[in-house]
């Protein structure tokens, strides 16, 4: 591979060193990915004005989210199974992020558990709870949270049931992989792989071993996720969940305007637009044409972000611009992290950095907490109702 300068060089990468199984895993989304590949082409159809002329010296993408310090306004999202795309994978994440000076987001199907993360980082991060039906499981799992000093709770709420991902079924997506003819022919081309999950002794869902019965065993992602996830989460619920883990609160998965009232409504200090990277409703709308609906409803009572489709600098200033006041990296950084391990992340950020400033610059901006709508040039029809 020639020198990497792009996430499209990663993820090229990614996908040579990786079980198929995985590397598939993170590059889909559901049914006919209507809406993983309008979260990319939505940003596409945005474009940038040129201005001349203007001081560029001295520019910052300093900023803060929830009011935490960080280098640029972006986090890495919680990423299922992170530690089978590479081993340790969620240690490699958290502290590259760390030292890039943005948030890690440890999600609750991670390989590596909290308390491994909080081993291997310095500085606080956030976890991502699904809720299960097994109340104790959430009890605990808070608490843990709590106790490993995390700094937010990332509650995810547009995944009570698993969208239906066709690569997923057809590849017998499980963790760690069952050794079948296919998949054992494949591990061959992918012997560094291998070799480092062999190293380590983080191969299944260590956050919730001892709770989800079943973990270290299961047929299908998406049999277990059914048997185990509780379908009943309602606003209720979200209420008690805040009330138990007392501190910031980041809502993730909203994608409508009332329910972005209701988050608002209920004291979250942060809200994620997402659709989930097009893994869960397809044939919804991407999130950034949802963003600015959004933004004008609640923009003035909580913290707006958006996650789904961000490939590059440029779409998350185009998201910044929109209105977010941060962004969200899933595939991005995996394919970092899948070529080049916790490298690979650094490297991912420091594109997205990079894109980031020089974009700035180029459109006469020095401060990323400046951007605005005058920035862009949006067709007419982007936000146009759909009815
Ligand atoms: C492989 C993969 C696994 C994911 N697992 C989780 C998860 O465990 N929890 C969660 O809240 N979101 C999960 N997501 C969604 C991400 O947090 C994020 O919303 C999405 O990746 C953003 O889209 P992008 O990948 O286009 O940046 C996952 C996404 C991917 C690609
Ligand atoms: O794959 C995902 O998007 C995800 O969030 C998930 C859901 C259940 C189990 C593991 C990951």
């Amino acid at each position: 591979m020639s020198v990497i300068t792009t996430i499209d060089d990663l993820k090229k990468l990614h996908k040579r060193r990786t079980p198929k199984m995985f590397y598939d895993y993170c590059e889909s989304g559901s049914w006919t990915e209507q809406t993983f590949r309008d979260n990319e082409s939505d940003f596409d159809k945005i474009r940038l004005r040129q201005r001349i002329a203007v001081d560029m010296t001295n520019r910052t993408t300093a900023s803060t989210l929830i009011g935490e310090d960080v280098a640029m306004p972006l986090a890495l999202a919680p990423v299922g199974l992170t530690g089978m795309q590479r081993a340790d994978g969620e240690i490699k994440a958290a502290r590259a992020a760390e030292k890039f000076g943005v948030p890690f987001t440890l999600s609750t199907m991670s390989i590596c558990s909290i308390e491994d993360v909080a081993e291997h980082t310095t500085k606080p991060f956030w976890f991502q709870l699904y809720v299960m039906r097994d109340e104790d499981y959430v009890d605990n799992i808070i608490e843990r949270a709590k106790r490993a000093g995390c700094s937010a709770l990332v509650l995810t709420l547009d995944l009570q049931i698993l969208g239906q991902r066709h690569k997923d079924l057809k590849n017998g997506l499980t963790a760690p992989p069952k050794m079948t003819p296919p998949v054992i022919a494949d591990l061959a081309t992918k012997w560094r792989w291998g070799i480092e999950m062999l190293q380590t002794k983080r191969r299944t869902f260590r956050n919730i071993v001892g709770h989800a019965k079943g973990v270290e065993n299961m047929n299908s992602l998406s049999s277990w996720t059914a048997e185990q996830f509780d379908p009943a989460l309602d606003w209720d619920t979200v209420r008690k969940l805040k009330e138990k883990w007392g501190g910031k609160l980041i809502l993730k998965g909203i994608l409508d305007v009332e329910d972005a009232k209701m988050a608002a409504e209920i004291g979250a200090d942060a809200i994620i637009v997402s659709n989930h990277g097009g893994r869960q409703l397809d044939g919804a709308l991407s999130s950034i044409r949802m963003l600015p609906s959004i933004v004008e409803a609640v923009g003035d009572r909580v913290e707006v972000h958006l996650d789904s489709g961000i490939r590059s600098g440029q779409d998350m200033l185009k998201a910044l611009a929109m209105g977010a006041k941060g962004v969200m990296i899933g595939r991005a950084y995996i394919h970092g992290l899948g070529a080049m391990g916790e490298a690979g992340v650094t490297k991912a950020l420091e594109v997205i950095h990079k894109e980031l400033d020089i974009t700035m610059a180029l459109c006469g901006r020095r401060d990323v907490n400046t951007l605005d709508r005058d920035v862009l040039l949006v067709p007419e029809d982007f936000e146009g109702r759909w009815v």
